[in-house]
Parts: C-alpha cells; structure tokens; sequence
C-alpha cells in the first residue's frame, strides 16, 4: 500500500499498488443481504398475482435489494458510467475505423450527440465519460504486453475511484476503437479456444476482415502464451497459475481432472483453472478502459451496488473478477446479448443469462441503460402492488 494519490479515491486506506493487492481485493468480496432478500420474497409471495408469474422480474428485484441492502429497493439515482481508451493492436488493421474516432466520439458523448445521450436520457440516469489515462493508446499486444503492470493498476484505480459510493445502480459502458479485438483476446486468455472461437464484426468487418482480425488474436495469443511459459518456467515449482493459457481449457460444459484426479466443472469460475492469473491476462490482452470497467465492477461490489453489465467488451472486461472468485460477479447483471459473435459464448462460459436481446452491437453501455426501464418495472410491481389481503382478492383454493 502506497499514499493516495489523488483526493478523489473514495477510501483513502485503499490504493491499488500490485497486481497482488489488486488480486486480494478482488477476493475479498462481500456477499449479498440475504435478510433483505427474504423479506422481499416474503413480500413478493403476497402479491396479486400467482406465484412466480412476474418470471425473472421477480428475480431481479430480490436482486437489487439483496445488493442495495433494502427490502424495498429503490431506482433514484441511476449512474451510466463509460470508460474510453485506446488500443495499439488497431495498426494491425483490426478496426474498419481509425482511432481518432474515439476521442471524438468521447467529444459527442460530452454534447450530448451520441445513442447513450438519448438512452441515458430515457433511462432517467446520469451519464459520465472517463477517458482513461488521457487517451494513450495501449501496446500493440501481438508483439508486447498491451499495458504495464504500472499502467494497469492505474486504469484499474481510474475505473475504481469513478465509481460513485451512492447510487442505487452503475451501468458500465465502453468506447475505443479497436477493443472488440481486445476482448476477444481477452476472452480466449480468460477461458481458452482461438481466435475465431472470439472474434466477431465489431464495427463492421467484412467476412475476409473478421478472419484476419481472429488471425491477429492468435497471433497473440501465441506471443503471451510463450512469454508466460518462460516466467512460469523461471517462477516456483507449485505456483497457483502454472499452467499456460491458451487452448487448454475443455469447451463449454466439459470437465477437468486435476493432478490429484479431482473432477470438477471447467465452468466453475475459480481462481487458476484455466492455470494462469486472470489479471496477468488482462494486463497483457485487454485495455485501459478495460481495466478501468474492471475497477468500477470490483469497487460497486464493495460498496454494495448492483450493476448492469452492457455488451462483450464490457463483459470480457470483468470476467477476470469471475475467475478470481466464485461468485465474483454476483452483484451484476447481464443487459442484453450484443450481436458480437462472441459474446452468446462468453455470457454462458460466465452463467450470466442476458435480460435483452435486440441484436445491438454498438457498446456505450446502449444494451445496460435500455435495460434500466426493465428494472424500473421489476421494482414498480414489486413495490407497489398490493397484497391478497389489501385487495380484498382470494388466495388458493
Ligand atoms: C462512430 C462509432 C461510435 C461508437 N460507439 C461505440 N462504438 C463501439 O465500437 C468500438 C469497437 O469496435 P471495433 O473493435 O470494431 O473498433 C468501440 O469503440 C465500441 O464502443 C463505436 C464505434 C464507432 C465507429
Ligand atoms: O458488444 C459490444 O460490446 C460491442 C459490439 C460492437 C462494437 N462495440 C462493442
């Protein structure tokens, strides 16, 4: 632990100084108010209406209220947070678009020009846009680490301090060109499979782009696969992550047989099962704002807020959180399911079930703030309705 840096990190016993710090954190995790969930199934149980016919709504509500710690959860200060960064990895021709869009798209974010200005504004949430690390573009990850240890920590703790400690809901979001390229390496790093398991059209590759740009991913992956392989090599014997990453993971629904012939799910989301460090992976394979929405995700966890997840970057983004700890993304939710050809793949690696799906491809956190009207709903009912015994209604014969 080292002294705060700024005056705007919320705890200021808490600054981000080592992927080991990093790592503790992101397993120190506290759990849901299980007593404010009972009281909102006891409540949900009296309502007028058969049980259960309100389907997922129902779920979702003792899901805000068990996060927000209160058995009639609230909606009133929605916060849609978008992180902005740059990627090294566009010279390889990766992106239809150059990179100087991102700055100007977080220029039209800022008057109001952008799809998320008019969803925000339908969603009744606050909107903020934070470039990370003042827009510097990342390494190009084919040849090197797309960020340094330094650099990581620092977009992780850009992304922690913006999270604010008093909303009833984030909705994370993203922009940076290049950085569906970025999560899908991610993705391949996080749960194994090649490029074209990952890649997808992002802003608009044709069929010849998309080959290519799952060319580049495994040409990467194949860069950091050696790299790890050598420091893993160079490390102690027994490591928790000594495996490297890459194509080892059995696909979805398989099992692994570890080297004392546990069987267990490869799809379990515990620390190292795939034998590497998640949060090495993302240092090597994502991006800043990446790493940013990964702080945001870890720092409303801690502070007890609940969170819309938006498409595959963003939820590439936080998987490392899911790897690191069981239940790490428990406090999120997954908006809607983005046209992105990986994302189907990696929301049911995570077991995370989409609430929307509209064929949106576009980030910005669109899918996580058209989601927040659902949510409204979700609480309005459960909140408002009245029981069997106030309506005068019958129950069961
Ligand atoms: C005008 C424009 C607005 C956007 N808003 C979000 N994205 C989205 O597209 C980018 C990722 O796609 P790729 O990996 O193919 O570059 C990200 O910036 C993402 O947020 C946009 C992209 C563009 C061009
Ligand atoms: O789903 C996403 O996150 C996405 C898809 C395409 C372009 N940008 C982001």
């Amino acid at each position: 632990m080292r002294p705060m840096k700024t005056s705007t990190l919320h705890d200021p016993k808490w600054s981000i100084d080592s992927l080991s710090a990093l790592r503790a954190a992101c397993v120190a995790l506290p759990g849901v108010d299980a007593a404010a969930q009972q009281q909102i199934a006891d409540r949900e149980a009296k309502l007028t209406k058969p049980a259960g016919s309100l389907g997922r709504l129902e779920e979702l509500t003792r899901w805000l209220g068990g996060w927000q710690k209160r058995a009639q959860p609230q909606l009133e200060r929605v916060q849609i947070l978008i992180f902005a960064g740059n990627h090294g990895v566009v010279r390889q021709g990766v992106s239809p678009w150059p990179q100087d869009v991102t700055v100007q798209m977080v220029q039209n974010f800022e008057t109001g020009g952008a799809a998320i200005n008019q969803l925000a504004r339908v969603a009744d949430a606050r909107l903020r846009v934070v470039p990370v690390l003042g827009l510097a573009s990342t390494a190009d990850f084919t040849t090197a680490p797309a960020m340094t240890e330094a650099a990581f920590l620092e977009a992780v703790q850009t992304g922690y301090n913006a999270a604010p400690r008093d909303c009833d809901l984030l909705c994370l979001g993203e922009m940076g060109i290049g950085n569906t390229t970025a999560a899908a390496a991610l993705a391949a790093g996080l749960f194994g499979g090649v490029g074209a398991d990952w890649a997808g059209r992002g802003t608009g590759l044709d069929a010849p782009g998309v080959a290519h740009k799952a060319r580049v991913i495994d040409a990467a992956l194949a860069f950091h696969k050696a790299e790890m392989a050598a420091a893993q090599g160079a490390s102690e014997a027994g490591s928790r992550y000594a495996k490297p990453f890459g194509t080892v993971t059995p696909a979805s629904g398989e099992q692994r047989v570890d080297s004392h012939g546990k069987v267990s799910d490869a799809e379990s989301g515990v620390a190292g099962v795939a034998g590497f460090d998640p949060l090495e992976v993302a240092r090597r394979l994502g991006g800043y704002e990446l790493a940013a929405l990964l702080g945001a995700a870890l720092a409303a966890r801690h502070y007890g807020i609940p969170v819309l997840l938006d498409g595959f970057v963003c939820t590439a983004a936080v998987a490392p959180l899911a790897r690191l700890a069981a239940g790490g993304l428990d406090h999120t939710r997954l908006s809607h399911c983005s046209a992105e050809a990986g994302h189907a793949r990696l929301a049911e690696k995570l077991g995370l079930v989409p609430l929307l799906d509209l064929g949106l491809r576009l980030g910005e956190a669109s899918g996580a703030a058209l989601a927040v009207p659902l949510l409204r709903a979700a609480m309005a009912c459960h909140n408002g309705m009245a029981t069997f015994a106030q309506a005068a209604v019958s129950g069961r014969a």
